[in-house]
């Protein structure tokens, strides 16, 4: 409809816009929403996170999603339903969340909705020449819309893929727009489910930057604790700090062809899991070793595998951490000690680590709705510069 279009017209021209990112992981443990106030857009694009907060996924939810999600065959009845009740669900969700912060919904111009991811097949793992990479978030963003009244911007990956990116990671794009410097070269590094990189040399044009995932973050020791007993996650490494590190397990574990890709590559926990996880404890006939020593074990290969990416980067760099896994004590010693340095929190760069993949979705949203194609730029590496989001009206 012409007023809907005029509308969205409105918020493209206005000087700054409200935003909400959204981002529920790999991790599946609930929606990041964080509420952002973007003034201008492309590299002159300020922004400033008025409200941040995790709303968490019931046992129910967790549940039904672990059944879908990675899984080469699922039931497409429990796929279906899940894609409207996530839509809606994430709708409820914001409305409670600017209820809690007092905001009314006709005040915010946009939610950039990324979904959830359910699965991922790069053609580097499903390997038919015929085939394109592929990637499948659900939770469909005209649910969020109806329910919230704010127009949805959402299913950011496959525009990336239309035009022959891996649909991910997205982070280059927020990455290189918010946290560029001139006077240093920076490392980013997310440590959700799965870890991620983006480099960006100081002074860097688009083409320079690096990003890429680097392979498990926090997923492998997510599913042993899960596995362990009635945990999500290794809470504070309590589980590994009662164990210590096999040597010849970390190294088995080091021989995962993925480790040895070259850079960008993207993956999931469609290979890195339990499954993959019990068949290399077998394969060096260790399955006898303590919970806690595999735990340890995990976190140092976790810790192995980012590091190794790092040190294959052209420039030394300052490393700066966002994610869930810089709440674990033990990984963030065990990375810090084999770079032999100092690592930072995005924290100390004005972005909330908690926050930053949701904010980061804002921005590629602000970009699809205001940007025009000088953002970007032609990158090498395969991150096509390309507008990414589809439009959901509220009616
Ligand atoms: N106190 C803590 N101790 C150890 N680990 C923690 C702690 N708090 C959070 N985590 C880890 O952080 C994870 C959640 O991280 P995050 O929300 O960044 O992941 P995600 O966004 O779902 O993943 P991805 O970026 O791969 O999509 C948890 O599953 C857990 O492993
Ligand atoms: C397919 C998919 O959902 N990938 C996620 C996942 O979680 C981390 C890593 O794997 C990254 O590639 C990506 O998310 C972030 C937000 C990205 O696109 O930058």
């Amino acid at each position: 409809m012409l007023q809907h279009i005029e509308k969205l017209k409105n918020i493209a021209t206005a000087p700054e816009r409200l935003i909400i990112g959204l981002m529920s992981g790999t991790s599946l443990d609930g929606l990041d929403i964080a509420l952002c106030r973007i003034t201008g857009n492309g590299k002159s694009a300020v922004l400033r996170c008025e409200e941040f907060t995790t709303i968490g996924y019931s046992k129910e939810l967790k549940s039904a999603i672990q059944q879908v999600f990675a899984k080469q065959s699922v039931s497409l009845d429990s796929l279906c339903l899940l894609n409207a009740q996530i839509g809606h669900l994430h709708g409820e969700m914001i409305n409670q969340a600017l209820l809690n912060w007092q905001i009314r919904n006709d005040s915010v111009d946009l939610i950039a909705s990324h979904g959830q991811t359910i699965y991922h097949r790069p053609s580097s793992l499903h390997q038919i020449k015929s085939q394109p990479n592929s990637t499948l978030q659900i939770g469909d963003g005209d649910h969020i819309a109806a329910s919230t009244g704010i127009i949805t911007v959402s299913d950011f990956r496959q525009k990336h893929i239309a035009h022959g990116g891996e649909g991910a990671p997205l982070a280059i794009y927020g990455d290189y727009l918010l946290l560029s410097s001139e006077q240093e070269h920076r490392t980013l590094l997310n440590i959700g489910g799965i870890a991620n990189i983006t480099y960006l040399p100081s002074n860097a044009s688009f083409d320079n930057v690096i990003c890429s995932d680097v392979g498990p973050g926090n997923t492998l020791m997510d599913a042993l604790a899960r596995a362990y007993g009635d945990y999500d996650f290794d809470k504070d490494a309590a589980i590994a700090k009662q164990g210590s590190v096999n040597e010849s397990l970390l190294t088995q574990l080091l021989q995962h062809p993925f480790i040895k890709l070259p850079l960008p590559k993207t993956t999931g926990p469609e290979t890195f899991n339990l499954d993959w996880f019990t068949s290399q404890l077998k394969a060096v006939h260790l399955e006898d070793i303590s919970v806690p020593s595999q735990m340890a074990t995990l976190n140092a290969f976790t810790a192995h595998s980012i590091v190794n990416t790092i040190k294959q980067l052209p420039e030394f760099s300052t490393v700066y951490i966002s994610g869930g896994g810089i709440h674990n004590p033990l990984l963030l010693e065990n990375i810090s000690e084999l770079l032999a340095r100092p690592v930072f929190s995005t924290n100390k760069l004005g972005v909330d680590a908690d926050a930053k993949e949701a904010i980061l979705f804002a921005v590629i949203a602000n970009e699809c709705v205001a940007g025009n194609e000088r953002a970007f730029l032609s990158n090498k590496r395969n991150q096509p510069n390309v507008s990414m989001g589809k439009v959901s009206f509220p009616s």
